[in-house]
Protein backbone atom coordinates (compact mmCIF):
# COMPACT_ATOMS: atom_id res chain seq x y z
CA UNK A 1 0.00 0.00 0.00
CA UNK A 2 1.21 3.14 -0.91
CA UNK A 3 0.70 6.55 1.12
CA UNK A 4 -0.15 9.51 -0.86
CA UNK A 5 -0.18 13.34 0.77
CA UNK A 6 -1.74 16.01 -0.82
CA UNK A 7 -0.26 19.57 0.07
CA UNK A 8 -3.25 22.24 -0.98
CA UNK A 9 -5.66 19.42 -0.19
CA UNK A 10 -8.67 22.14 0.23
CA UNK A 11 -8.18 23.47 -3.04
CA UNK A 12 -10.32 22.56 -6.47
CA UNK A 13 -7.49 20.33 -7.57
CA UNK A 14 -6.39 18.99 -3.72
CA UNK A 15 -10.05 17.72 -2.92
CA UNK A 16 -10.24 15.84 -6.03
CA UNK A 17 -6.61 14.45 -5.41
CA UNK A 18 -7.85 12.88 -2.04
CA UNK A 19 -10.94 11.36 -4.00
CA UNK A 20 -8.60 9.97 -6.43
CA UNK A 21 -6.63 8.63 -3.98
CA UNK A 22 -9.35 6.94 -2.28
CA UNK A 23 -10.75 5.16 -5.21
CA UNK A 24 -7.57 3.89 -6.41
CA UNK A 25 -6.44 0.48 -5.30
CA UNK A 26 -3.35 0.08 -3.60
CA UNK A 27 -3.18 3.50 -2.46
CA UNK A 28 -4.14 5.74 0.55
CA UNK A 29 -4.64 9.42 1.94
CA UNK A 30 -1.04 9.09 4.01
CA UNK A 31 -1.52 12.78 4.83
CA UNK A 32 -2.94 16.43 3.67
CA UNK A 33 -1.89 19.68 4.43
CA UNK A 34 -3.30 22.97 3.48
CA UNK A 35 -2.79 26.87 4.64
CA UNK A 36 -2.49 27.92 8.18
CA UNK A 37 -5.56 29.27 9.33
CA UNK A 38 -7.90 27.40 6.92
CA UNK A 39 -10.72 25.99 8.71
CA UNK A 40 -10.31 22.43 7.51
CA UNK A 41 -7.31 22.13 9.63
CA UNK A 42 -7.77 20.05 12.39
CA UNK A 43 -10.71 18.53 10.77
CA UNK A 44 -10.51 14.74 8.94
CA UNK A 45 -10.06 15.05 5.41
CA UNK A 46 -13.45 14.05 4.36
CA UNK A 47 -14.91 17.76 5.25
CA UNK A 48 -13.00 18.29 1.74
CA UNK A 49 -13.53 15.20 -0.14
CA UNK A 50 -16.94 13.77 0.83
CA UNK A 51 -17.36 10.22 1.73
CA UNK A 52 -16.55 8.37 4.90
CA UNK A 53 -14.38 9.69 7.48
CA UNK A 54 -10.93 8.64 6.60
CA UNK A 55 -8.98 9.06 9.87
CA UNK A 56 -6.41 11.44 8.10
CA UNK A 57 -6.87 14.59 9.97
CA UNK A 58 -5.06 18.30 7.78
CA UNK A 59 -2.18 19.65 8.90
CA UNK A 60 -0.61 22.73 8.11
CA UNK A 61 2.88 22.37 8.23
CA UNK A 62 5.57 20.07 6.19
CA UNK A 63 6.62 18.15 8.51
CA UNK A 64 3.27 16.59 9.24
CA UNK A 65 3.22 16.47 6.04
CA UNK A 66 6.38 14.78 5.14
CA UNK A 67 5.75 11.82 8.18
CA UNK A 68 2.42 10.88 6.08
CA UNK A 69 3.21 9.92 2.98
CA UNK A 70 5.77 8.16 0.59
CA UNK A 71 4.51 10.67 -2.42
CA UNK A 72 3.60 14.14 -1.61
CA UNK A 73 1.17 15.62 -4.61
CA UNK A 74 1.28 19.50 -4.84
CA UNK A 75 -1.12 21.78 -6.52
CA UNK A 76 -1.08 24.86 -4.65
CA UNK A 77 1.06 28.05 -6.37
CA UNK A 78 4.82 28.57 -6.70
CA UNK A 79 6.30 30.35 -3.78
CA UNK A 80 4.13 27.01 -1.91
CA UNK A 81 5.34 24.52 -4.37
CA UNK A 82 8.93 25.37 -3.49
CA UNK A 83 8.61 26.02 -0.19
CA UNK A 84 7.89 22.32 0.29
CA UNK A 85 10.64 21.47 -1.33
CA UNK A 86 13.18 23.78 0.40
CA UNK A 87 11.91 21.85 3.82
CA UNK A 88 11.40 18.45 3.07
CA UNK A 89 13.94 16.87 5.44
CA UNK A 90 14.41 13.31 3.69
CA UNK A 91 15.51 13.10 0.25
CA UNK A 92 13.69 9.87 -0.39
CA UNK A 93 10.14 11.56 -0.19
CA UNK A 94 9.36 12.10 -3.64
CA UNK A 95 7.38 14.84 -4.64
CA UNK A 96 4.64 15.19 -7.74
CA UNK A 97 4.16 18.58 -8.67
CA UNK A 98 1.08 20.29 -10.85
CA UNK A 99 1.34 23.46 -9.48
CA UNK A 100 2.35 26.31 -12.69
CA UNK A 101 3.17 29.41 -12.86
CA UNK A 102 6.68 29.98 -11.50
CA UNK A 103 9.44 31.81 -12.96
CA UNK A 104 12.71 31.35 -14.75
CA UNK A 105 14.25 31.61 -11.21
CA UNK A 106 11.94 29.45 -9.44
CA UNK A 107 12.14 26.78 -12.24
CA UNK A 108 16.18 26.90 -11.76
CA UNK A 109 15.43 26.58 -7.94
CA UNK A 110 13.16 23.38 -8.94
CA UNK A 111 15.99 22.01 -11.13
CA UNK A 112 18.82 21.97 -8.14
CA UNK A 113 15.58 20.05 -6.05
CA UNK A 114 15.50 17.22 -8.44
CA UNK A 115 19.32 16.87 -8.06
CA UNK A 116 18.63 15.18 -4.96
CA UNK A 117 15.15 13.62 -4.87
CA UNK A 118 12.55 12.37 -7.60
CA UNK A 119 10.02 14.90 -8.63
CA UNK A 120 7.74 14.25 -11.16
CA UNK A 121 6.58 17.70 -12.68
CA UNK A 122 3.87 18.32 -15.14
CA UNK A 123 1.82 21.34 -16.49
CA UNK A 124 -0.81 18.80 -17.06
CA UNK A 125 -1.66 15.46 -15.86
CA UNK A 126 -4.40 14.59 -18.28
CA UNK A 127 -3.29 11.13 -20.57
CA UNK A 128 -5.37 13.26 -23.39
CA UNK A 129 -2.86 16.67 -22.96
CA UNK A 130 0.32 14.30 -22.81
CA UNK A 131 -0.97 12.86 -26.27
CA UNK A 132 -1.73 15.74 -27.46
CA UNK A 133 1.66 17.03 -26.90
CA UNK A 134 3.35 14.32 -29.11
CA UNK A 135 0.81 14.80 -31.49
CA UNK A 136 1.94 18.81 -31.95
CA UNK A 137 5.59 17.86 -32.04
CA UNK A 138 4.77 15.75 -35.09
CA UNK A 139 2.43 18.34 -36.78
CA UNK A 140 5.17 20.54 -36.25
CA UNK A 141 7.98 18.92 -37.91
CA UNK A 142 5.89 17.94 -40.83
CA UNK A 143 4.43 21.50 -41.38
CA UNK A 144 7.47 23.44 -40.98
CA UNK A 145 7.87 27.06 -41.16
CA UNK A 146 5.14 27.54 -43.73
CA UNK A 147 2.25 27.72 -41.14
CA UNK A 148 1.69 29.87 -38.44
CA UNK A 149 1.31 28.49 -35.28
CA UNK A 150 -0.94 30.13 -32.69
CA UNK A 151 -2.00 28.42 -28.83
CA UNK A 152 -5.83 29.50 -27.55
CA UNK A 153 -6.03 28.53 -23.95
CA UNK A 154 -9.59 29.07 -21.68
CA UNK A 155 -10.07 28.49 -18.30
CA UNK A 156 -12.39 29.21 -14.90
CA UNK A 157 -12.28 33.04 -13.56
CA UNK A 158 -10.48 32.13 -10.75
CA UNK A 159 -6.84 30.65 -12.45
CA UNK A 160 -4.08 33.11 -11.81
CA UNK A 161 -1.75 32.55 -14.10
CA UNK A 162 -1.81 33.32 -18.06
CA UNK A 163 -0.91 31.52 -20.29
CA UNK A 164 -1.54 28.48 -19.08
CA UNK A 165 1.07 25.87 -18.12
CA UNK A 166 -0.37 23.74 -20.57
CA UNK A 167 -0.23 26.49 -23.22
CA UNK A 168 3.48 27.27 -22.36
CA UNK A 169 4.52 23.56 -22.94
CA UNK A 170 2.72 22.96 -25.96
CA UNK A 171 4.57 26.25 -27.37
CA UNK A 172 7.78 24.60 -25.93
CA UNK A 173 6.91 21.43 -27.59
CA UNK A 174 6.45 23.28 -30.94
CA UNK A 175 9.07 26.10 -30.86
CA UNK A 176 11.62 22.90 -30.76
CA UNK A 177 10.08 20.65 -33.18
CA UNK A 178 10.46 23.80 -35.38
CA UNK A 179 14.13 24.61 -33.82
CA UNK A 180 13.13 28.32 -33.01
CA UNK A 181 13.51 29.19 -28.94
CA UNK A 182 10.00 30.06 -27.50
CA UNK A 183 11.28 32.67 -25.14
CA UNK A 184 12.40 34.92 -28.59
CA UNK A 185 9.41 34.04 -30.42
CA UNK A 186 6.63 34.10 -28.61
CA UNK A 187 3.86 36.97 -28.68
CA UNK A 188 1.57 36.61 -25.82
CA UNK A 189 -1.71 38.77 -26.97
CA UNK A 190 -2.07 41.81 -29.75
CA UNK A 191 -3.91 45.43 -28.92
CA UNK A 192 -3.75 48.04 -31.62
CA UNK A 193 -1.31 48.70 -34.53
CA UNK A 194 0.26 45.77 -34.07
CA UNK A 195 1.67 45.51 -37.85
CA UNK A 196 1.33 42.12 -39.91
CA UNK A 197 2.23 38.94 -38.47
CA UNK A 198 5.93 38.30 -38.08
CA UNK A 199 6.72 35.12 -39.36
CA UNK A 200 8.39 32.19 -37.05
CA UNK A 201 6.40 33.37 -34.20
CA UNK A 202 4.06 31.85 -32.12
CA UNK A 203 1.11 33.39 -30.47
CA UNK A 204 -1.14 32.89 -27.28
CA UNK A 205 -4.08 33.74 -26.51
CA UNK A 206 -5.83 33.55 -23.05
CA UNK A 207 -9.54 33.49 -22.07
CA UNK A 208 -10.30 33.56 -18.61
CA UNK A 209 -14.20 32.82 -17.79
CA UNK A 210 -17.12 30.92 -15.64
CA UNK A 211 -15.85 27.90 -15.17
CA UNK A 212 -14.03 26.47 -17.83
CA UNK A 213 -12.23 23.83 -16.50
CA UNK A 214 -9.09 23.93 -19.12
CA UNK A 215 -9.47 24.06 -23.08
CA UNK A 216 -6.31 24.65 -25.38
CA UNK A 217 -6.23 24.72 -29.29
CA UNK A 218 -3.11 24.74 -31.30
CA UNK A 219 -3.58 26.52 -34.55
CA UNK A 220 -1.71 25.61 -37.64
CA UNK A 221 -2.69 28.21 -40.29
CA UNK A 222 -1.06 27.80 -44.14
CA UNK A 223 -2.28 29.21 -47.17
CA UNK A 224 -5.58 27.60 -48.35
CA UNK A 225 -5.88 25.50 -45.12
CA UNK A 226 -5.12 25.26 -41.25
CA UNK A 227 -5.08 22.33 -38.65
CA UNK A 228 -6.25 22.61 -35.29
CA UNK A 229 -5.88 20.26 -32.60
CA UNK A 230 -7.90 20.66 -29.83
CA UNK A 231 -8.15 18.98 -25.90
CA UNK A 232 -10.34 19.91 -23.73
CA UNK A 233 -10.85 18.90 -19.77
CA UNK A 234 -14.43 18.80 -18.74
CA UNK A 235 -14.03 17.29 -15.90
CA UNK A 236 -10.92 18.14 -12.85
CA UNK A 237 -10.40 14.33 -11.53
CA UNK A 238 -9.06 13.84 -15.12
CA UNK A 239 -6.08 15.80 -13.66
CA UNK A 240 -6.22 14.34 -10.49
CA UNK A 241 -6.38 10.64 -11.65
CA UNK A 242 -3.11 11.23 -14.20
CA UNK A 243 -1.26 12.49 -10.94
CA UNK A 244 -2.20 9.60 -8.55
CA UNK A 245 -0.94 7.43 -11.73
CA UNK A 246 2.46 9.36 -11.62
CA UNK A 247 2.86 9.27 -7.96
CA UNK A 248 2.56 5.68 -8.02
CA UNK A 249 5.03 5.12 -11.20
CA UNK A 250 7.31 8.00 -9.58
CA UNK A 251 7.14 5.53 -6.05
CA UNK A 252 10.28 3.60 -7.30
CA UNK A 253 12.39 6.33 -9.37
CA UNK A 254 15.57 7.37 -8.05
CA UNK A 255 16.51 11.09 -7.72
CA UNK A 256 15.83 13.17 -11.20
CA UNK A 257 13.12 15.66 -12.81
CA UNK A 258 10.49 13.83 -14.81
CA UNK A 259 7.35 14.48 -16.56
CA UNK A 260 4.00 12.98 -17.92
CA UNK A 261 5.47 11.75 -21.11
CA UNK A 262 7.95 9.61 -18.82
CA UNK A 263 4.77 7.83 -16.78
CA UNK A 264 3.32 7.22 -19.96
CA UNK A 265 6.51 5.88 -22.02
CA UNK A 266 6.24 8.47 -24.23
CA UNK A 267 9.72 10.14 -24.62
N1 LIG B 1 -0.83 20.05 -13.62
C1 LIG B 1 -2.17 19.93 -13.75
O1 LIG B 1 -2.68 18.92 -14.31
C2 LIG B 1 -3.05 20.99 -13.16
C3 LIG B 1 -2.46 22.05 -12.55
N2 LIG B 1 -3.23 22.97 -11.90
C4 LIG B 1 -2.50 23.99 -11.15
O2 LIG B 1 -2.55 23.64 -9.76
C5 LIG B 1 -2.47 24.83 -8.98
C6 LIG B 1 -3.63 24.85 -7.98
O3 LIG B 1 -4.84 24.97 -8.69
P1 LIG B 1 -6.25 24.99 -7.93
O4 LIG B 1 -6.42 23.74 -7.13
O5 LIG B 1 -7.26 25.34 -8.95
O6 LIG B 1 -6.01 26.24 -6.94
P2 LIG B 1 -6.66 26.52 -5.51
O7 LIG B 1 -6.33 27.95 -5.20
O8 LIG B 1 -8.07 26.08 -5.51
O9 LIG B 1 -5.85 25.55 -4.51
C7 LIG B 1 -4.60 25.84 -3.94
C8 LIG B 1 -4.68 25.46 -2.47
O10 LIG B 1 -3.38 25.59 -1.89
C9 LIG B 1 -3.55 26.21 -0.63
N3 LIG B 1 -2.36 26.79 -0.05
C10 LIG B 1 -1.95 28.09 -0.05
N4 LIG B 1 -0.85 28.24 0.70
C11 LIG B 1 -0.55 27.01 1.20
C12 LIG B 1 0.47 26.53 2.05
N5 LIG B 1 1.41 27.32 2.54
N6 LIG B 1 0.48 25.21 2.36
C13 LIG B 1 -0.46 24.38 1.89
N7 LIG B 1 -1.47 24.79 1.08
C14 LIG B 1 -1.51 26.09 0.72
C15 LIG B 1 -4.63 27.24 -0.92
O11 LIG B 1 -5.17 27.79 0.29
P3 LIG B 1 -5.76 29.31 0.24
O12 LIG B 1 -7.00 29.23 -0.56
O13 LIG B 1 -5.98 29.63 1.69
O14 LIG B 1 -4.68 30.16 -0.37
C16 LIG B 1 -5.62 26.39 -1.69
O15 LIG B 1 -6.44 25.64 -0.82
C17 LIG B 1 -2.46 25.99 -9.98
O16 LIG B 1 -1.12 26.38 -10.21
C18 LIG B 1 -3.04 25.37 -11.24
O17 LIG B 1 -2.64 26.02 -12.40
C19 LIG B 1 -4.58 22.87 -11.85
C20 LIG B 1 -5.21 21.85 -12.49
C21 LIG B 1 -4.50 20.82 -13.21
O1 LIG C 1 -5.55 26.21 -13.21
C1 LIG C 1 -6.16 25.27 -13.78
O2 LIG C 1 -7.34 25.01 -13.53
C2 LIG C 1 -5.41 24.45 -14.73
N1 LIG C 1 -4.13 24.65 -14.86
C3 LIG C 1 -3.22 23.91 -15.64
C4 LIG C 1 -2.43 24.81 -16.56
O3 LIG C 1 -2.11 25.94 -16.20
O4 LIG C 1 -2.09 24.37 -17.66
C5 LIG C 1 -3.81 22.70 -16.27
C6 LIG C 1 -5.27 22.72 -16.55
O5 LIG C 1 -5.51 23.25 -17.80
C7 LIG C 1 -6.11 23.37 -15.46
Amino acid sequence: MISLSVNGAAGRMGRQLLTAIAEREGARVGAAADAPGQACIGLDTSVLSGGDASGVSVVDNVQALERGGDVIIDFTAPVVSLALLDALEDDSTRVVIGTTGFSAEQLERLHEHASRRAILFAPNYSVGVTVTLKLLEQAARALGDDYDVEIIEAHHRHKVDAPSGTAIRMGEVVADALGRDLASCAVYGREGITGARESQTIGFETIRAGDIIGDHTVLFAGNGERIEITHKATDRMTFARGAVRGAIWLHSRPAGLYDMTDVLGLK
